[in-house]
């Protein structure tokens, strides 16, 4: 009732008349403020105020949402478990996190990684999108090269890291530990009846940051902000998803305003058991629906795609979006020295980082050359000569002790090794110095990895053209910047990374040019091919048409002038081009099963330019529609 008596205060007659008829217990309002069906009863004495909203209607109005606040029991009551963090919090607490927010404004504001109002911009853009969501992606999508580095990374990055300090209106669904046994009825509290993307995190690994715990839930709102912008899904079909099983955080578990469970992570069967239980719960509501697992530790990762992927529509968006966008990347290095893609399965390409993404990369650039040389066993055998993966404790042979399972195939034989000068446990540097690589590709979280040794070691490159991919997001993580990389490497390079920077001067009117290789340039158009295409599950083929498609978008002349992704500002058009790919293998496979008033027969008589259509004519956006009142 608090906001009640702030507006009323306004007029004090009209106050003193409220305030006999509080007293007196109920009170029916009707004033220019309040709408007629409003019934309220005063709280004074414990008596319940009468709403005749639930679930997101009571968040979104003024006078009735208490936010974190709500207990559980009232959660229950109103329809809205899954819509707020976990963790209730009390008034004073409340205010207390907005305080603190507020006081470090001023700082965080300044505290962009490339630009020093990020924060600032991101909480404007945050707000047009809870006023009008038409508006704001349009706004989006019309200025996207210089907004998806604020929705996206870097700067979901650094949203995600202050998230409990930013958090105002709730967006998507938090699923939590102690919702056990509750998620099939709770998913209902969600108001959309079609639902055609989720995002979901576990919030383990964000970006290159580590455990974030409930926190997380940004980089699914951001991942989904592109799914509108880039692949024009509907924004009233989209559902970021936040599955707090806890965390391992220290920081966060002693942080009395962090909004997420504080107890440990579930693990093993329990944790199994939460995931289980949501993919049950999600795809019992909406069977048509795709799921994007993103941002899940390594150690979840490839077991959870595993587990689901021949059942359900779903993909891990690190192991399987990024592989593609990185195959792209290394055949448009192939192709930037003047080479054919069919030289590929010739280069040397040494990767620092063995985690979900870069598994996920090996496995893909091992296939692809498999498939260029014959695709048969002993292809797939030998292509693993082609490559030397260097993690924490350094370069990875069989000699070590406790291989990961998903590493263990690029584990190097010692002897071959020791030939080629090297031990386990080699340093990046030493393994770059040997064995002078064509690519030097890094997805290992640790920010300033490609140091000055490192990159000198590149110089030794047999390559006529050396590839660096500093793939790490958000930018501080990135394993080296393109400014070090061309100064130090040389003019003469291919360079990418995760997070946007500016392209170098070179000098003599030259341009470094500096490639964002990120899976921004996949998953939106995996998601909306796969929609459209009606296919069940995805396959290995469906993805390596998406990254085929992208390689494909390049031209010579582009690659040969060190560009080997597209711009940002053509994301729309890319996005439609991959989805087309994809629903094309799926109807080869025969996996495709039509979608809306498409079905699969009319959707196999389509030309390759009929499919781009039907792609184009599907994509949401932002138009305002005539509104019209319709009584109940
Ligand atoms: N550009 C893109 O599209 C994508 C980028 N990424 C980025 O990749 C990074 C890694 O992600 P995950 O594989 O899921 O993480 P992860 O934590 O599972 O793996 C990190 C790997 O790096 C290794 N590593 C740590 N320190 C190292 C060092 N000093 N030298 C060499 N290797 C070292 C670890 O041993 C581990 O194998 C993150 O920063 C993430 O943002 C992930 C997906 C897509
Ligand atoms: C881009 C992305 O998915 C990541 O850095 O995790
Ligand atoms: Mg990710």
């Amino acid at each position: 009732m608090g906001n009640l008596y702030g507006q009323i205060r306004a007029s004090s007659s009209l106050v003193n008349r409220l305030k006999q008829k509080l007293r007196a217990g109920t009170c029916v309002v009707g004033n220019p403020w309040l709408s007629k069906s409003r019934s309220f009863t005063t709280t004074e004495g414990h008596r319940p105020t009468m709403v005749h909203k639930r679930s997101l209607d009571i968040l979104h109005d003024p006078w009735f949402n208490k936010g974190t606040a709500f207990t559980m029991t009232e959660r229950d009551r109103l329809d809205l478990r899954g819509l707020l963090p976990p963790n209730v919090m009390s008034t004073e607490q409340q205010i207390e996190r907005f305080m603190a927010d507020l006081k470090r404004l001023e700082v965080q504001a300044r505290d962009g990684p490339s630009d020093p109002y990020a924060l600032a911009k991101w909480r404007i853009l945050n707000r047009l999108h809870d006023r009008n969501e038409t508006m704001y992606y349009n706004v989006l999508i019309a200025n996207i090269e210089e907004y998806a580095p604020i929705v996206y990374t870097p700067t979901v990055g650094l949203v995600c890291q202050n998230y409990s300090g930013l958090f105002r209106r709730p967006r998507g669904m938090y699923f939590s530990a102690e919702d056990r046994g509750e998620m099939m009825s709770m998913v209902y509290n969600w108001p959309a009846d079609q639902v055609d993307m989720i995002v979901v995190t576990d919030g383990s690994r964000i970006l290159g940051l580590g455990d974030l715990g409930v926190q997380g839930i940004g980089i699914a709102i951001g991942k989904l902000d592109l799914y509108v912008a880039a692949a024009g899904i509907n924004p009233q079909r989209v559902l970021p998803v936040m599955i707090d099983v806890g965390t391992n955080n220290e920081k966060l578990l002693k942080d009395p305003l962090y909004l997420g469970l504080q107890r440990h992570r579930l693990d093993g069967d329990e944790y199994l058991a939460v995931i289980d239980e949501f993919m049950e719960a999600v795809f019992t509501r909406w069977p048509h629906v795709i799921v994007q697992f993103e941002d899940f530790q390594s150690k979840w990762a490839f077991k959870l795609l595993q587990r689901y992927r021949a059942t359900y529509r779903m993909f891990n968006d690190d192991v399987q979006g990024t592989a593609g966008v990185a195959i792209a990347g290394l055949l448009g290095a192939v192709r930037a020295q003047g080479r054919p893609m069919i030289d590929f399965p010739k280069q040397k390409i040494v990767v620092a980082g063995a985690g979900s993404a870069g598994i996920g990369v090996l496995n893909a650039a091992r296939k692809t050359m498999a498939r260029m040389l014959g695709n048969n066993e002993s292809a797939f055998e030998s292509a693993l000569r082609q490559f030397w993966v260097v993690d924490a404790n350094g370069l990875i042979t069989d000699e070590r002790e406790n291989v990961d399972p998903d590493a263990l195939p690029f584990a190097r034989k010692i002897k071959e090794i020791h030939r080629q000068g090297l031990k386990e446990g080699a340093s990046l540097a030493e393994v770059v110095k040997q064995i002078k690589p064509d690519v030097l590709l890094g997805l290992s979280a640790v920010g300033g990895l490609f140091s000055k040794e490192v990159l000198e070691a590149l110089k030794g490159s047999t390559s006529t053209r050396p590839a660096i991919f500093a793939m790490s997001n958000p930018t501080k993580n990135a394993e080296c910047t393109p400014d070090d990389a061309f100064s130090i490497v040389g003019d003469n390079i291919v360079f990418a990374s995760g997070s946007p920077f500016k392209d170098v001067d070179l000098g003599n009117g030259h341009i470094g040019h500096c490639n964002q290789g990120n899976n921004m340039y996949l998953f939106p158009g995996i998601g909306l091919g796969t929609l459209l295409s009606g296919s069940r599950i995805i396959s290995d083929g469906m993805l390596q048409a998406a990254a085929e498609c992208l390689a494909a978008y390049m031209s010579e002349e582009d690659v040969l002038n060190g560009v080997i992704y597209p711009s940002i500002s053509s994301i729309r058009d890319i996005t439609k081009e991959v989805a087309a790919a994809v629903i094309k293998e799926a109807i080869e496979e025969d996996l495709a099963e039509g979608y809306r008033e498409m079905d699969a027969r009319e959707l196999s008589k389509l030309t390759q330019e009929e499919i781009v259509e039907y792609v184009k004519n599907n994509m949401w956006s932002p138009e305002y529609p005539t509104l019209v009142y319709k009584q109940d």
